[in-house]
């Protein structure tokens, strides 16, 4: 691993276009795909996408949950996934969306942009118990030029009743998230390290809430597009000027077309040049 996230991403994306395929192996895709609901199955199935789409996307995303619910054995499937991912040069943001008291943030910085062998070039973080509870697994990412991606606005219904209160300084709780992601990567080029989570799903919030994207200065994860409804042209409407930030996620959409690789490599083709050819407008 060389350089910093923020600089190694833009580089995929400007070879690949802006898309990361989510590697979430959901039961009834394991059954269609003819594999087993084990933690052999949800191996088999993570290191075909990665061997599929290496060289042909930008990033990929593996989903910890679906590797967790096997126990330990799931969880060690999960570390060769990442382990071939970066063999084959493919980056990875493992979505573990962690989020605890600064003091046990530490662990879990140890566990996902330290040295264990969880740790991809990315990871997905909770900043829900306060923006700064994230600095031990911030600081850590920083030294290792891992990046970070801080959910400020998420692709379920359920997320604005959190992220779009008002806080007791008077912005709202995305806003404050963003300006803190903002914060984070002031001056960096071609951006920073620290990304956010904003779903394709979010409609006019962005505006509404007075959240400035571009000023994060960070690569806006954008999951929804595909099998939650949004598409590729929804990414106009919530990322307006922020166009050049996004790189948007794709699992159950993009999954449906395996395990054949020519298939998954088709379908995350279609998906990136939908995406991109949306962000050029
Ligand atoms: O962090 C994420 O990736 C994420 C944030 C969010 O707001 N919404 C969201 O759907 N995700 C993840 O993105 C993936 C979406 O999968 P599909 O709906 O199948 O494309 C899942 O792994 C979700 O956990």
């Amino acid at each position: 691993m060389s350089g910093r996230f923020g600089a190694r991403l833009a580089e995929q994306v400007a070879a690949h276009g802006p898309l990361c395929a989510g590697i979430d192996p959901h039961a009834p895709l394991l059954a269609a795909w003819g594999l087993a609901d084990d933690a052999a199955g949800v191996e088999r199935f993570g290191r075909t996408v990665v061997e599929a789409l290496a060289g042909h996307v930008a990033c990929v995303k593996p989903q910890a949950a679906f590797f967790e619910r096997h126990g330990s054995r799931g969880v060690a499937a999960l570390e060769r996934v990442i382990a071939d991912a970066r063999d084959a040069g493919l980056l990875t943001i493992v979505d573990a969306k962690r989020g605890d008291i600064g003091s046990t943030m530490a662990g879990y910085a140890d566990a996902f942009v330290g040295d264990s062998p969880l740790a991809g070039d990315a990871v997905t973080v909770s900043p829900y118990l306060g923006f700064g509870s994230l600095r031990p697994l911030l600081d850590l990412a920083a030294e290792r030029g891992r990046g970070v991606f801080v959910l400020a606005l998420t692709s379920n219904p359920e997320g604005a009743s959190v992220q779009h209160a008002v806080g007791a300084d008077g912005r709202p709780v995305a806003r404050a998230v963003a300006e803190a992601a903002a914060a984070e990567n002031a001056g960096a080029a071609p951006f920073g390290d620290v990304g956010l989570v904003v779903g394709a799903t979010v409609g006019p919030a962005v505006a509404g809430l007075g959240i400035d994207l571009d000023a994060v200065n960070g690569p806006l994860l954008a999951p929804g597009v595909g099998a939650q409804g949004a598409t590729a042209a929804d990414l106009q409407q919530v990322f307006g000027d922020a166009r050049r930030l996004v790189l948007a996620s794709s699992s159950r959409e993009v999954l449906a077309a395996g395990p054949d690789p020519a298939g998954l490599r088709d379908a995350a083709r279609r998906s990136a040049d939908a995406v991109r050819a949306a962000l050029a407008v």
